[in-house]
C-alpha cells in the first residue's frame, strides 16, 4: 500500500493552488506535521476539533502571485478581486485588502463582512442573480459596483436610486456561451445558465442604459465556472469579452473595466495538476491584450475574481478519530467528529480530498478505510479508500485543501455546531471564528406561546 502523505516538500511555493498542503507545512523532529510553525495536534488540543486552520503565509503568497503576475503580464491597469464566497470572514476581508485586492460579494452578509473587514466600497463588486432591494441599496449607498445580472436588477435599481442622486456604478454580466470541463453544478459560462444576460440581449441592454441618469456603466463581466484546469476556455472568454467591450464602446459607453471572473482549479489529490497562478494570469492577460489590440481598443482595466485558488491550499481541517466499524471482507468505516456539515463538498460534488494522521504523516499504511462523518446520513463520507496507519480513537486526522467552500458552505445539519477557525503564522495561532455551541443553535428558535401554555 502506498502512503497517502500530502507532505510534498519542494512543490511550487509561489502557486499554492498547485500544492496539496499549505506552503509552510513541515515536520518536527518526531515527524509530526507543522503548519505556519504550529504543531497541528497541539492546535487540536488547544482549540478542540473539528478545527479549520488557515495558514497566513499561503494566503499571502497566493495574493502576491496574482498581483505580481497581473503586473508582469498585463500592460494596462488591473485589479484582482477575491471571490469571498470561497471563505468569507472579517479576517479574510482585511487580509486580502492589505494585499491590494478588491472583493466580490453575493449577499448583504458577505457585503457587511467586507465593509466591516475594512475593504473600501469602491473596491467591492456585488453579484447575484436575485438581489434583494436591501442588498442593492446597501451596495449603492457604499459606492459598491453592482453587477447587473438580469432585467430585474435594472428595473429595481432604476426605482431605488433617488432622482438627482449619484448614479449607481454598474457592470453587466452576460453568459459568454463557453463550455468547460468541471462539475455541472459549478459551470456558469454555457448558455443554459441562470446567471447573466443572454449574449443576444447585450446590445438592447446596452442601448437601454444609454443616457439613463440612475446608472453609469463601468464594465462588463463574465465567469465560466469553477475548478477548471484548462486554459483555452479562458482564452476564448477574453475574445468574446473584447467583442462585447467593442460593442459597448461603439454604442457610446466609455466602459473601462473588463472582469473575466475566476475559476482556476486547485490540487485536491496528487493526480490533480492545475496550471500555476502565474501561467493562468499570463494566458488570460495575453489573450485580453491581443483581443483588444486586434480590435484597436484601448486596454481596459483587467479584473479577475479568484476564490478557490486563493484560499483552498491555505486551509486544513483537523478532526479527532472516534469509532470504527469493520465489516469483514467488505470495508472498515472510521468515523470522525465532523463531516458533511463542515465539508459538504464530497456529498455535493463527489469531491476528492487527501488526508493523513497529524502525528504520523509518513508512517506506512496498515489498512484502507472509508472516512465518514458523524451525521445521520449514509452519504456522509469524507474520503473513500484512504490508506492509513492504524488510527485509534483520539488520534488527530488532517484533511487538506479545505480552505475554500468548506466553512462558507457549512451548515448546522443535525444541529451540529460549526467548528472554530484559527489563523496560523510564524508559530502563533489566532482565533478568527469562534466555535458555535449547541445553545447558540437555539438562539433563533421561538416557542409559540400557546405551546408554553400547554406546559
Ligand atoms: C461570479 C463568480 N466570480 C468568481 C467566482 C470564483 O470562482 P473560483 O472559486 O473558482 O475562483 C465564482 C464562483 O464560481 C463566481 O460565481
Ligand atoms: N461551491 C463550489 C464552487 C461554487 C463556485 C461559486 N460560483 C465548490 O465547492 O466547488
Amino acid at each position: 500500500m502506498m502512503s497517502s502523505s500530502p507532505y510534498e516538500p519542494g512543490r511550487d511555493p509561489l502557486s499554492p493552488n498547485c500544492n496539496l498542503a499549505p506552503i509552510t507545512t513541515e515536520l518536527d523532529a518526531q515527524s509530526r506535521l507543522i503548519v505556519g510553525g504550529c504543531q497541528l495536534s497541539e492546535l487540536a488540543e488547544c482549540y478542540g476539533t473539528p478545527l479549520y486552520v488557515l495558514d497566513e503565509a499561503t494566503l499571502r503568497a497566493a495574493c502576491q502571485s496574482y498581483r505580481g503576475a497581473l503586473q508582469r503580464h498585463y500592460p494596462g491597469p488591473s485589479l484582482p478581486i477575491y471571490a469571498s464566497k470561497a471563505n468569507s470572514s472579517l479576517m479574510m476581508s482585511s487580509l486580502v485588502a492589505s494585499e491590494g485586492f478588491g472583493l466580490d460579494v453575493v449577499s448583504a452578509g458577505e457585503l457587511l463582512t467586507a465593509l466591516k473587514g475594512g475593504v473600501p466600497g469602491d473596491c467591492i463588486v456585488l453579484h447575484g442573480n436575485n438581489k434583494s432591494d436591501q442588498e442593492l441599496l446597501l451596495a449603492y449607498r457604499n459606492g459598491v459596483t453592482i453587477v447587473a445580472d438580469n432585467q430585474h436588477d435594472l428595473d429595481r435599481l432604476s426605482q431605488l436610486v433617488p432622482v438627482g442622486a449619484d448614479p449607481a456604478k454598474l457592470m453587466l454580466r452576460f453568459t459568454p456561451g463557453i463550455e468547460c470541463h468541471t462539475h455541472e453544478y459549478i459551470r456558469t459560462g454555457h448558455l443554459d445558465s441562470k446567471f447573466g444576460f443572454d449574449p443576444d440581449q447585450l446590445e438592447s441592454v446596452l442601448n437601454q442604459l444609454l443616457g439613463c441618469r440612475w446608472a453609469r456603466l463601468t464594465g462588463l463581466h463574465a465567469h465560466i465556472g469553477s475548478q477548471i484546469f484548462e486554459l483555452e476556455p479562458h482564452q476564448d472568454l477574453a475574445d468574446v469579452m473584447a467583442g462585447a467591450l467593442q460593442l459597448a464602446r461603439r454604442l457610446g459607453h466609455p466602459v473601462m473595466d473588463l472582469n473575466v471572473g475566476g475559476g482556476l482549479g486547485v490540487r485536491y489529490v496528487s493526480s490533480d495538476d492545475p496550471p500555476s497562478i502565474d501561467n493562468w494570469v499570463k494566458v488570460v492577460a495575453e489573450a485580453v491584450n491581443q483581443a483588444c489590440r486586434s480590435r484597436n481598443l484601448d486596454l481596459p482595466r483587467l479584473m479577475c475574481e479568484p476564490g478557490r485558488s486563493l484560499v483552498a491550499a491555505a486551509g486544513v481541517t483537523l478532526y479527532r478519530v472516534g469509532s470504527r466499524k469493520t465489516i469483514p471482507g467488505l470495508r472498515t468505516y472510521l468515523s470522525v467528529d465532523g463531516g458533511m456539515s463542515d465539508n459538504p463538498r464530497p456529498i455535493t460534488y463527489q469531491s476528492l480530498y487527501t488526508a493523513c494522521l497529524a502525528d504520523r504523516p509518513l508512517a506506512s499504511p496498515d489498512e484502507t478505510i472509508t472516512l465518514v462523518g458523524k451525521h445521520c446520513e449514509s452519504g456522509d463520507v469524507l474520503l473513500k479508500d484512504l490508506a492509513l496507519p492504524y488510527a485509534s480513537s483520539g488520534d488527530v486526522l488532517v484533511v487538506f485543501a479545505t480552505g475554500a467552500y468548506n466553512v462558507s458552505m457549512s451548515s448546522n445539519y443535525n444541529r451540529i455546531p460549526r467548528p472554530a477557525a484559527v489563523l496560523v503564522h510564524s508559530g502563533h495561532s489566532e482565533l478568527v471564528q469562534r466555535r458555535e455551541q449547541p445553545e447558540d443553535l437555539l438562539r433563533y428558535d421561538v416557542m409559540p406561546e400557546r405551546f408554553l401554555a400547554l406546559g
